[in-house]
C-alpha cells in the first residue's frame, strides 16, 4: 500500500507518449487536468495525513487518437520552503510544522501568540479551477495557485483575501452557463463574526473595467450567512446548486478557531482542531441567488458529514439535493498515513459507509399544515420534510445508493433535473475499486473494475451534438497495484460502460483527487505561453521560479 500512498512519485517533465490500445474517439480532443497529493516525506520527515502530501498535477493529452502524459509537483511556496530546507516546514490538515527560524518566508507570519490563525500552506493538492481563461490549482485555505494547463508551470499565487473576507474557501467551485465561478468560504479570523461567505467571480471582465485585468478584482460577495456557533463553525467540502438557489449544509463537523488559534503553540496539527458532534443537528441552508437571502424557514436533518455534493435541481417548489453523507468523520481518520500500510485491510475500516441519499426541502411552507406532516408533495422521492412545532422543518433523506464516493455527473445537468451518478465505488474500506454508473431513474448499475485497479474519479465528457445525458464518455486515471502492470488513462463509453481504449504509461503515477477536462476547443484566444504572459496585477508577486 506504501507504494500508492506513501511513496514519493517522480514528476515527468517532458510527455511521454502512451500506448494506446482499443479506439480513442476522434472527437476526443483536449487535455485531463487533474491534482493530488504526490509527496509524503521530505528529507527526514514525513506528512502524517495523505491529504498533506505536497501536490502533484499531472495531465492526459488526448489528440487524434494520441495520448501524451506528463506531471509535475506545483511548485508553490510550500513546495519551494520545504525543498529548500530539505525537512517539512509549513503545516499541511494533518501535520504542525515548524519553520526554520532563519530563513523561511513563512516564520514572519507565526504571530500566534497574539492569537491569530498563522498563515495557511499554499499546497493546492485538491482540485482544478477554471476562472476565465484562467486555471488555478485549489486546497481549501485562501491561496490558489495560477497554473498553466499545458506546461504544468506554476504561476503566481493568488490570495483571496484581496477580494473577499475568507479565511477558508472550497475546492470545489460550481460554474454557470456563462462561465461564471461560484464558490464559497469561511471567515474566521474576525471572532465576533464568524460567517460562511458566498461569492461570484465574473467570467470576463469587461472591456471598461480592463484596467485590473483578473476577473478576481470583480468578485462580489453575494450572500453572508452568520455562523450559528462564532468558535466553531461547520467544516464543509463543497455546495450545491440548482438554477435559482444555494444548498448550505452546516453540518456538526465543526473547527474549534481557539484550537486552531493556540494549535502551534500546542504542537498539534489542524486536524486535531476539527471534531464530529453527533449529538447535534445538520442545519440546511437554501439561499435564494436571486435576492442573496437565505429561505427564512429552519431546515434541518439529523447529524451528518458529507464531503461531496452530487447535484441539486427544483422541482414542484422543492429543492431536491443529492449527497454522499456518512454517519461521522472517520473518512479523515482513515487517511493519517499511518493506517494505510499493509494491515491496511484491517486499519482501514470505515465506520459509515458512504451514502447516496436525496434531500428534500419544500421552498414554500404553508403556515397552517399540521404539525407532523410531511410537506413534500414530490412523488419522485420518498424523502420527508415534516414540519415541527415551532415552525422547523426536519428533512428525512431517501436512501439511493451505498458504497460510493467521487460524484460527477454531465455538468450540463448540474442544477438541473438529471438522472445519471458516475462515482467510485467504495464499501468498507476508502479504496475505490470499481467505476460505477447508477441510474437514479431505474435505481440501477453499471461497473467497470480490473483486478488490482484502484481508480480516479470518474469525469464525464460530453459527446459533439450530446443528445442523451449519458452520450459521451467516461475519462479515469487508473494505477495498479500489480507492479507488472502500467497505469493507464481509461476511457469507457458513457452509455454502457463498455471500454473503449485505454493508455499505458510507463511511469510512477499518482492516486489523484479531482480535476478537469478541457476541451481543445475551450482554450480562448489567449495562446500566449508562460514565458510571454504579462504578470497578473492579481498577483501577489509570488511568480515561483521557472525552472
Ligand atoms: C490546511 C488546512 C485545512 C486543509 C484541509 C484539507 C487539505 C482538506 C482536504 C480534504 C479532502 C481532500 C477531502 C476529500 O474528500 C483546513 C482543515 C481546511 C483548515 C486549516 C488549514
Ligand atoms: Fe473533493
Amino acid at each position: 500500500m506504501d507504494l500508492i500512498f506513501g511513496k514519493n512519485k517522480k514528476e515527468q517533465l517532458e510527455p511521454v507518449k502512451a500506448k494506446v490500445t482499443g479506439r480513442i474517439p476522434a472527437w476526443l480532443q483536449g487535455t485531463l487536468l487533474r491534482n493530488g497529493p504526490g509527496m509524503h516525506t521530505v528529507g527526514e520527515t514525513r506528512y502524517n495525513h495523505w491529504f498533506d502530501g505536497l501536490a502533484l498535477l499531472h495531465s492526459f493529452s488526448i489528440r487524434d487518437g494520441e495520448v501524451h502524459y506528463r506531471s509535475k509537483y506545483l511548485r508553490s511556496d510550500t513546495y519551494n520552503a520545504n525543498i529548500e530546507a530539505n525537512r517539512i516546514v509549513v503545516s499541511e490538515f494533518g501535520t504542525m510544522a515548524y519553520p526554520d527560524p532563519c530563513k523561511n518566508i513563512f516564520s514572519k507570519a507565526f504571530s500566534y501568540l497574539s492569537h491569530t490563525i498563522p498563515d495557511f500552506t499554499d499546497n493546492c493538492l485538491i482540485n482544478i479551477m477554471k476562472c476565465g481563461d484562467d486555471f488555478y490549482a485549489t486546497t481549501e485555505t485562501n491561496y490558489i495557485r495560477k497554473i498553466d494547463p499545458r506546461t504544468l508551470e506554476t504561476l503566481q499565487k493568488v490570495d483571496y483575501r484581496k477580494y473577499v473576507a475568507i479565511n477558508l474557501a472550497t475546492a470545489h467551485p460550481h460554474y454557470d452557463g456563462a462561465g461564471n465561478v461560484l464558490n464559497m468560504g469561511t471567515s474566521i479570523v474576525d471572532k465576533g463574526k464568524t460567517k460562511y461567505v458566498i461569492f461570484k467571480i465574473p467570467a470576463t471582465v469587461p472591456e471598461a473595467k480592463r484596467k485590473g485585468k483578473s476577473p478576481l478584482r470583480l468578485t462580489e460577495v453575494f450572500c453572508s450567512i452568520p455562523s450559528r456557533s462564532l468558535l466553531s463553525p461547520s467544516y464543509y467540502h463543497s455546495f450545491g446548486i440548482t438554477e435559482n438557489y444555494v444548498v448550505f449544509l452546516e453540518q456538526p463537523f465543526r473547527l474549534d478557531i481557539l484550537k486552531m488559534a493556540t494549535a502551534y503553540m500546542r504542537g498539534v496539527s489542524w486536524a486535531s482542531c476539527m471534531a464530529f458532534h453527533r449529538e447535534d443537528k445538520t442545519y440546511i441552508h437554501i439561499i435564494d441567488q436571486r435576492t442573496g437571502k437565505p429561505v427564512p424557514t429552519k431546515f434541518h436533518t439529523d447529524a451528518l458529514v458529507v464531503f461531496h455534493h452530487v447535484n441539486a435541481y427544483e422541482e414542484g417548489n422543492c429543492v431536491l439535493f443529492d449527497v454522499i453523507a456518512y454517519e461521522d468523520d472517520s473518512l479523515y481518520q482513515l487517511f493519517y498515513l499511518a493506517n494505510l500500510n499493509q494491515d491496511f485491510e484491517e486499519n482501514c475500516r470505515l465506520t459509515s459507509v458512504p451514502t447516496l441519499r436525496r434531500f428534500a426541502v419544500p421552498l414554500h411552507v404553508d403556515k397552517d399544515a399540521e404539525v407532523g406532516s410531511n410537506l413534500i408533495k414530490v412523488a419522485s422521492t420518498t424523502a420527508t420534510a415534516l414540519k415541527e412545532k415551532d415552525d422547523q422543518v426536519y428533512c428525512q433523506p431517501e436512501l439511493l445508493y451505498e458504497g460510493l464516493e467521487l460524484p460527477r455527473i454531465n455538468y450540463a445537468h448540474n442544477g438541473k433535473q438529471y438522472r445519471y451518478v458516475f462515482a467510485a465505488e467504495v464499501q468498507w474500506s476508502p479504496i475505490p475499486t470499481k467505476i460505477l454508473k447508477y441510474d437514479i431513474l431505474t435505481k440501477s448499475t453499471l461497473k467497470w473494475a480490473e483486478e488490482g485497479c484502484w481508480p480516479a474519479e470518474p469525469l464525464f465528457v460530453p459527446a459533439p451534438g450530446a443528445k442523451d445525458e449519458d452520450d459521451g464518455i467516461i475519462l479515469s486515471a487508473i494505477v495498479s497495484t500489480d507492479p507488472q502492470k502500467l497505469p493507464f488513462l481509461l476511457i469507457l463509453d458513457a452509455k454502457n460502460f463498455t471500454e473503449l481504449a485505454r493508455a499505458s504509461v510507463a511511469v510512477e503515477m499518482h492516486l489523484d483527487l479531482h480535476g478537469l477536462f478541457i476541451p481543445d476547443t475551450d482554450w480562448g484566444a489567449k495562446s500566449q505561453t508562460p514565458a510571454e504572459a504579462p504578470q497578473d496585477e492579481a498577483s501577489d508577486g509570488h511568480a515561483a521560479p521557472r525552472a
